[in-house]
Parts: structure tokens; sequence; C-alpha cells
């Protein structure tokens, strides 16, 4: 069984600082972890690359080659991607073992986990491959100024899980930039009616019934809870990646080896 994350939320949300952070995290307390890049449109990394996008497809070359900007490029990329899971993915997957952990830093582009099927796919073949995976969301929360802020930020975050049907970690970014704490604080996990209550206050009175089924939507499907990312605190990040672990049963299976060790064996 293998372990994946799948880093995904909107372009600048702090995806790939996560990734480098998350690295040197696992680097310190003496863990294994790889990160991937699925971002054909990257150049510099603060951690070392254990898969590239770009070693299977060029962004400037698809650009140049075949006139496209570079949102329409990267969606090229990635087409190109799902078409090839079964040789390019199959194929750095095997230098993997079992127990590995990988994490892979996606693009920003919304459209790539709300509408078209290309991670969806990613994630039914690494299923396939035995992964277990977690989709881990960040919302930058210099984003957050108020309650209709939050709700936007929570739909962009629901339609990635309703598409890709994974265990769902949302993420609060760059938490050391907030002054004022208390205000993000009421929306790391806030009670739905104070969420209608603000919402109301701030729309005109036609919006009521609309408000509602949204915070009773956001609601059903447990989206009202993020987790706060501090990356100068070592205790964020690991409590971040403690849920993660969690939910993908990551450490679960060690303790069950540790208990079936028989001593008499040795
Ligand atoms: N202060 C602060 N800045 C951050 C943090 N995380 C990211 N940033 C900054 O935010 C900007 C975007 O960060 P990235 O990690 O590149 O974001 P991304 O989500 O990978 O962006 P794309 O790949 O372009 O979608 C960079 O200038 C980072 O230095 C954080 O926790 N705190
Ligand atoms: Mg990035």
């Amino acid at each position: 069984m293998g372990y994946a994350q799948l880093v995904i939320g909107p372009a600048g949300s702090g995806k790939s600082t996560y990734c480098s952070s998350l690295y040197q995290h696992c680097e310190t307390v003496g863990r294994s972890i790889h990160i991937v890049n699925l971002d054909p449109a990257a150049e510099n990394f603060d951690y070392p690359v254990a898969m590239d996008i770009r070693e299977l497809i060029s962004l400037e070359d698809v650009m140049e080659e075949l006139g496209l900007g570079p949102n329409g490029g990267l969606m090229y990329c990635m087409e190109h991607l799902e078409e090839n899971l079964d040789d390019w993915l199959t194929e750095e997957l095997d230098n993997y073992l079992d127990d590995d952990y990988l994490v892979f830093d996606c693009p920003g582009q919304i459209e790539l986990f709300s509408h078209v099927p290309v991670l969806k796919n990613f994630v039914e073949h690494l299923r396939r491959k035995n992964f277990n995976v977690c989709a881990v969301y960040l919302l930058d929360s210099q984003f957050i100024t108020d309650v209709t802020k939050f709700i936007s930020g929570c739909m962009a975050s629901l339609s990635a899980m309703v598409q890709l049907e994974l265990p769902h970690v949302n993420i609060l970014s760059k938490m050391d930039l907030v002054t004022n704490k208390r205000d993000i604080e009421n929306y790391l996990d806030p009670e739905p009616r104070t969420l209608l209550a603000e919402l109301n206050q701030r729309m005109a009175p036609q919006f009521e019934k609309l408000n509602k089924s949204l915070i009773e939507l956001v609601d059903q499907y447990s989206m009202v809870s993020f987790l706060p990312l501090d990356l100068r605190k070592e205790s964020s990040i690991q409590y971040i990646l403690s849920q993660i672990d969690n939910s993908i049963q990551y450490g679960e299976d060690a303790d069950v080896k540790v208990k079936d060790f028989d001593p008499e064996d040795d």
C-alpha cells in the first residue's frame, strides 16, 4: 500500500511552499517523503523533485508549437498527462516501494479540480496502483476577509471534493500574515447559524433563501472546517500532517506490523 497527498487549491494559495515545508519537516523528523511536480509551468523548486511532469511534456514547446496561451497550454499538458497515465506514470511509480509516501504538487488552474476529468483519472490510476490518496485543499487566509469570501472559498473546495471523491483536508494557508487572528479563527470551525446570520447581514434580503441553502449545503458536506497552517511553527505542520495521515490510514499498517512481530522468529 502506498500513500499520497494531492495538493490542490487556487493559483498562489501556497501549494508549492507547503510541499517544500512538508519536505523539510519530514527531513527533520527522519521520515521519508517524495514530492512530485505536476505543474508543467513550474520553474524553481525548494524541494528535491522526485518525479516531474516536465520530463513528459514541456509547456514552452506546447505554447510554441500549438500557438496556445499559458492556460490553454497547461490544460493541453495535463490532458497529455492523462493520456500517458498507463505508460509514463506507471513507469515512474515503479520506482517506488510499497510503503512510500508521495506528495503531488498540482498547478493552480481551478478548472483542473472543478470540471475537467484529468485529476479524477489521475487519482483513479493511483488507486489502481494501490495508493491511499487524500486531497489537500489550500485556501489563502489573506482572501478570507469576510463571510462572502469564506463561502466562495468553501464552494470551490466543495467542487473539488465532489469531483475527486477523496478524503479531503482543508487548509487555511499563510497564517503568519494574518494580523487579526480572531477574525480568521471565527472561520476555522464556525457555527453554521452564525455564518448564515453574517451572510444575511451582508447581502440584500432577496438572497436569504439562497444563503440558507448554501450554508446547509456546505454544512452537510462537513466542509465548514479548515486547519490553520502557520509555516513558522513546526507544530502547525506536524498537526496538519497527522490529520492527513489519519485520513489515509498512514501509520496504521505499521502498527499492525509491530504487533505481528514475534521475537521468537528472530
Ligand atoms: N508569508 C507567507 N507567504 C507564503 C506562504 N506560502 C506561500 N507564500 C507565498 O505566496 C506565493 C505563492 O506561493 P506558492 O507556494 O508558489 O503558491 P502555489 O499555490 O504553489 O502557486 P501556483 O503553483 O502558481 O498555483 C509565494 O510568493 C510564496 O512565497 C506562507 O505560509 N506565508
Ligand atoms: Mg506551485
